[in-house]
């Protein structure tokens, strides 16, 4: 059997960032508006401060405005909440994103929960994550799960009816409104999770297989079935055979997995370009929602469909 399409998702997440670069120009002529997102950074850890400066780059990037807020990790949780009411009560700003993981001394869902929906760039408020669950238009839906639908949709085309698929990972961020996506594309969805039994042989009766649960190369290429579209989203740094260096691996074992898949996202290069491409996407939605305009067809979680 030939080795498995290599879904490009550096290649379509710069197709996507083309579209809202449009998009906000657009909205900048027809009413003056320039989208603009908060983004929130507490503390130093290493990878956040690089995902959130590529975010800041690619707002700049796109026309939009950045509005940098980098708050030391000892920043008490009263603080960032009262941040958080400025930015709610800011007109220039149209999306806030408050980077994760935060310090361990901060209730994530407080602050989370902070956020007006509206200007919920992420879509992990639970209203958000509520207008999704029940099929609801104007839901804000989180970046790396729209991104995984759009590489879905991209290779096996808009219907996914009665397709197999397989969550692996019960995130709020990522496994749940996953299976919530392809639910609503008729999809039959199993959610799966490292207490799952038999987890292989679950695996293997997937159409489209999502592996988010954050175990390097858990998924062997004896559980894919063959043919199947798999859609790995994790990152993990592990040692590399030069002592000393670090590369980084999905959750599937790629090596295996590209020889039994009909489709399959690389590590890097797959879905992580996505999740800022959305994030962009996200944020010009949210400025075209507060200003009236048209929400660009792929984030509304209808038109995504
Ligand atoms: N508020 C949020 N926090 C976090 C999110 C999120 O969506 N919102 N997701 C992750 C981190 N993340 C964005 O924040 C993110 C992760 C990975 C990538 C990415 O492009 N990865 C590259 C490889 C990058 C590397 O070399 O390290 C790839 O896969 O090709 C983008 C964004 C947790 N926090």
């Amino acid at each position: 059997m030939a080795d498995a399409k290599i879904i490009d998702g550096k290649a379509f997440a710069a197709g996507l960032r083309a579209r809202v670069a449009d998009g906000v120009a657009a909205l900048k002529a027809s009413h003056g508006v320039t989208p603009g997102l908060a983004v929130v950074l507490v503390g130093e850890d290493p990878a956040s401060q690089v995902y959130v400066r590529s975010k800041e780059r690619a707002l700049v990037e796109l026309g939009m405005n950045s509005f940098d807020h980098h708050e030391p990790a000892d920043m008490a949780e009263s603080d960032l909440l009262a941040l958080i009411d400025r930015l709610n009560a800011d007109p220039a700003v149209h999306g806030i994103l408050v980077q994760l993981p935060l310090p361990k001394h901060i209730d994530t869902q407080k602050v989370l929960a902070r956020i007006v929906p509206e200007k919920d760039a992420d879509g992990f408020h639970v209203v958000n994550a509520g207008l999704l669950a029940t099929g609801q238009p104007g839901a804000i839906v989180p970046c790396t799960p729209l991104g995984s639908l759009l590489l879905i949709r991209d290779t096996l085309g808009r219907d996914l009816k009665g397709k197999r698929a397989l969550v692996l990972g019960r995130s709020n961020i990522v496994g749940k409104p996953m299976a919530q996506l392809l639910l609503q594309a008729d999809c039959t969805v199993t959610m799966a999770h490292s207490r799952t039994a038999d987890l292989p042989e679950e695996c293997r009766r997937a159409d489209i297989l999502v592996a988010a649960v954050g175990r390097p190369e858990m998924v062997r290429g004896d559980w894919i079935k063959a043919g199947a579209t798999v859609i790995d989203v994790g990152i993990n740094r592990v040692a590399a055979a030069e002592p000393g260096k670090t590369r980084l691996v999905g959750d599937v074992a790629f090596d295996e997995a590209v020889k039994v898949a009909g489709a399959i996202t690389p590590v890097p290069g797959g879905v992580g370009p996505m999740t800022i491409a959305c994030l962009m996407l996200n944020t010009l939605a949210a400025a075209c929602r507060a200003a009236g305009a048209p929400v660009p067809a792929e984030a509304g979680v209808g038109a995504a469909l």
